[in-house]
């Protein structure tokens, strides 16, 4: 029986996907073999030893020490793209509200007071301090083209309006999917002075921390409107701020309310809705749930962010030994020679390498002795030894 945390509500979707005879799920559990997350910060919480995978239902993973379970030999999970519509829909929402004045027209509206007659009457004369703008012919520039940015670009070009993208490291299928009609641009200053709009959809990554500030925002057109639907960080607030009460900044849409910007009268804060459809709670949890049960059943690895992606058909003859260890010379020949010693003979074996960290499957004819895998586990450089029957 493996023994899930869930943290977060987990879509029961994705929870189907874990057979109750072979899983148990709970938002209480000593000793679990994975967590399953949502946005909650797992930073500076004890993870327990137990924990042999992580899976976050969604695409940020800045809420999890990903370099600690690295080193811990533990693979962390995402759901890339399974939440990417729901996103590009609300930042397209976004530009709807920032070109026509909504929210504050909204808020006029609903602070009128006296007969209808009187209402109407105020509002035709007041309506002119509301007068927005059109998207067509208008530039959005979209800063990081991954799942979201592609897909916010494409549909921005489908509503008529110029789009410039900046991505240093635009992934082969990203480039596949992109509109021929976006411009590339060739650095986020470029974004900012070829835009009328801007989005941002990158990782918040040490490099991504504080990536709009005053520098960039001088380089932006004046009146331009600033979009963030990716994390609060990546946009230096009191630099947005500045800009916005000195008008160089129309408005400043975003999923991240703080005290400083919650009642500014050209920010909308919406409550981190981004990823908030059932569709998108639905995909994420069932992709996530399907990969960590994989990883758990058979050892295969699809869409870690720390592992490199990897599958092998058991052979179906013995054991599968799951071996994580640290990038170097001679850890497969350590570890094959003590499955040699051991009598042991290698059915099938695959082995990957990501940066610092490796991953090897062996498939192994009979069974692996406990004394065996506690050997392994001593092998200087080995960080983590799962032996799956
Ligand atoms: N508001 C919400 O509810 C949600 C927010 N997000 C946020 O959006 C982010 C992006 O999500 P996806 O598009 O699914 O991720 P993704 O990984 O598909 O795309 C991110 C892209 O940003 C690019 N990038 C990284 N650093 C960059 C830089 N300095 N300049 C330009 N591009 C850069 C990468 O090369 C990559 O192509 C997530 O990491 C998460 O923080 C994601 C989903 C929901
Ligand atoms: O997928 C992401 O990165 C998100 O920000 C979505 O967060 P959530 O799952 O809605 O708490």
């Amino acid at each position: 029986m493996y023994r899930i945390l869930t943290l977060n509500n987990i879509s029961v979707k994705g929870l189907d996907r874990l057979p109750r005879e072979r899983f148990e799920t709970s938002s209480d559990i000593a000793h679990p073999d994975a967590i399953l997350v949502r946005s909650a910060d797992l930073h500076g919480q004890e993870i327990p030893d137990s924990v042999v995978a992580i899976g976050r239902a969604g695409a940020g993973v800045n809420n999890i020490p990903v370099a600690d379970m690295t080193e811990r030999g533990v693979p962390v999970f995402n759901a890339p793209g399974a939440n990417a519509n729901a996103v590009k829909e609300l930042v397209i929402a976004g530009l709807f509200l920032a070109a026509r004045n909504i929210c504050p027209a909204w808020e006029y509206g609903r602070g009128l007071q006296g007969s209808d007659a009187e209402l109407h009457e105020a509002m035709e004369a007041n309506k002119k301090r509301f007068v927005g703008f059109e998207l067509p012919g208008r530039t959005l520039g979209v800063v990081g083209l991954g799942a979201i940015g592609v897909q916010v670009a494409n549909t921005a070009r489908a509503l008529g309006m110029k789009v410039v993208g900046f991505d240093p490291q635009i992934t082969v299928d990203a480039a596949w999917a992109l509109d021929s009609g976006v411009e590339a641009a060739h650095s986020v200053g470029d974004v900012m002075a070829r835009s009328d709009m801007i989005s941002v959809h990158v990782p918040l990554l040490d490099a991504t921390r504080g990536l709009i500030n005053a520098s960039r925002l001088a380089q932006a057109r004046e009146g331009a409107t600033l979009l963030n639907f990716s994390r609060a960080e990546v946009v230096d607030e009191a630099d947005v701020l500045q800009a916005l009460n000195e008008e160089r900044l129309h408005a400043y849409v975003c999923d991240f309310p703080s005290n400083a910007l919650k009642d500014h009268p050209r920010a909308v804060t919406l409550p981190h809705l981004g990823a908030s459809t059932h569709e998108a709670q639905e995909n994420c949890a069932i992709m996530v749930a399907d990969q960590v049960r994989d990883y758990l059943e058979t050892g295969n690895v699809r869409n870690a962010v720390n592992f490199p992606d990897m599958g092998m058909p058991r052979s179906g003859k013995g054991d599968r030994l799951c071996v994580v260890n640290a990038n170097v010379p001679n850890m497969l020949g350590q570890i094959s020679s003590l499955l040699a010693q051991h009598g042991l003979n290698i059915d099938d074996m695959f082995n990957k390498a990501q940066e610092q960290l490796a991953y090897t499957l062996v498939d192994v004819e009979g069974q692996v002795p406990d004394a065996v895998a506690e050997e392994l586990r001593a092998i200087e450089g080995v960080l983590k030894v799962r032996v799956i029957s």
